[in-house]
């Protein structure tokens, strides 16, 4: 199993060494336009390979994608994060030239490839990846979901004073600070709904810091989060790669689920050797609904400023 990381940035390193002492790919190349620099990220990875006790050979790769051919997943981290005070919409311009550049240069090399989309707005690259390259639609998938539903169930655990392992719950929606919608309707505590522990205003708060997540990071660090976000990342490359069918909410075209057409946006997926495997249809609430279609709203808004 071969898997490309596009980007050896915060994001792209911190997703290629989850990847790694996952142990479940033979290689891991991390490519850079930065001269050496995905050279020096992989060997200080590999330096690691004793101390974590991983086999996965990680190689870097300045700008030569002759190194990434036959990737059976890749992954697109390169462009640039926001700052403090910026919204992820903010980055399309810088953005989307790098997305469709790096996107066609690995399907060239790996006409089979399933892509993964992280660099931001996500949606939105997710469904300029769907513009400019040749691939199946399942094999096209934005990360954004699984890294706020990692932060919902976070926020949910602070308010019940739990581990997070003892709490579910998802985000849909788009991965912008004012488009996410975390269920709390449906999140639960080992099976019982959180909605029987905590007062409705108290679950708006969590459902307000999980929408902001990103920002609250970026803001304390000066520029966006990379642990849970490369933590995410491999959680969605090892369900194709080892086949585990696991559900993660996912960018992903729709073709009339939920209502909604032509666009890229958060909705629970099934994840195995084939991408997308399978898109989850929800009873959701009718307010949840609305969201959901007021999320969209704003990712068309934000992909007509696509230059397709
Ligand atoms: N979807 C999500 O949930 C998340 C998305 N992001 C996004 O991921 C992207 C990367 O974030 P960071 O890793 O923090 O940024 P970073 O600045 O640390 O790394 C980006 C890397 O991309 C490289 N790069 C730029 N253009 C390139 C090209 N044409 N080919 C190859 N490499 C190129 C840069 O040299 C740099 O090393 C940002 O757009 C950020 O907003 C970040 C966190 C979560
Ligand atoms: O906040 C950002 O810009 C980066 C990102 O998407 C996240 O951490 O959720």
């Amino acid at each position: 199993m071969k898997v490309t990381v596009v980007g050896a940035g915060a994001v792209g390193a911190s997703c290629a060494e989850y990847i790694a002492i996952k142990n479940f790919a033979s290689e891991v190349v991390i490519l850079d336009i930065k001269e050496d620099y995905a050279e020096g990220k992989a060997m200080d990875l590999m330096q690691t390979a004793t101390l974590n006790g991983f086999d996965t050979k990680i190689v870097g790769s300045t700008n030569d994608y002759d190194k990434t051919a036959n990737s059976d997943i890749a992954v697109i981290t390169s462009g640039i994060p926001r700052k403090p005070g910026m919204t992820r919409e903010e980055l399309i311009g810088i953005n989307a030239g790098i997305v469709k550049d790096v996107a066609t240069k690995i399907v060239e090399q790996s006409p089979n490839v399933t892509l993964i989309v992280v660099s931001n707005p996500m949606d939105t690259m997710t469904y300029l990846a769907h513009q400019v390259i040749d691939l199946p639609k399942h094999k096209i998938i934005g990360m954004g979901g699984a890294l706020d539903s990692a932060r919902f169930k976070y926020r949910l655990s602070e308010a019940l004073d739990c581990p997070a392992s003892d709490v579910q719950g998802m985000v849909i929606g788009g991965h912008s600070d004012k488009g996410m919608v975390p269920l709390t309707s449906l999140a639960t505590r080992n099976s019982v709904r959180v909605t029987e522990f905590l007062s409705e205003n108290r679950l708006q708060q969590v459902a307000e810091d999980t929408k902001v997540g990103g920002a609250t990071l970026t803001k304390m660090l000066g520029t966006s989060a990379w642990y849970a976000p490369g933590a995410a990342v491999s959680s969605l490359v090892q369900s194709i790669a080892c086949d585990q069918k696991k559900m993660f909410p996912c960018s992903t075209l729709l073709d009339g689920e939920y209502g909604l057409n032509d666009l890229c946006i958060g909705v629970p997926v099934v994840l195995g050797k084939n991408g997308i495997e399978k898109i989850v249809e929800l009873n959701l609430t009718e307010a949840e609904l609305n969201k959901l279609k007021e999320s969209a709203e704003g990712v068309k808004k934000t992909n007509q400023l696509l230059e397709l």
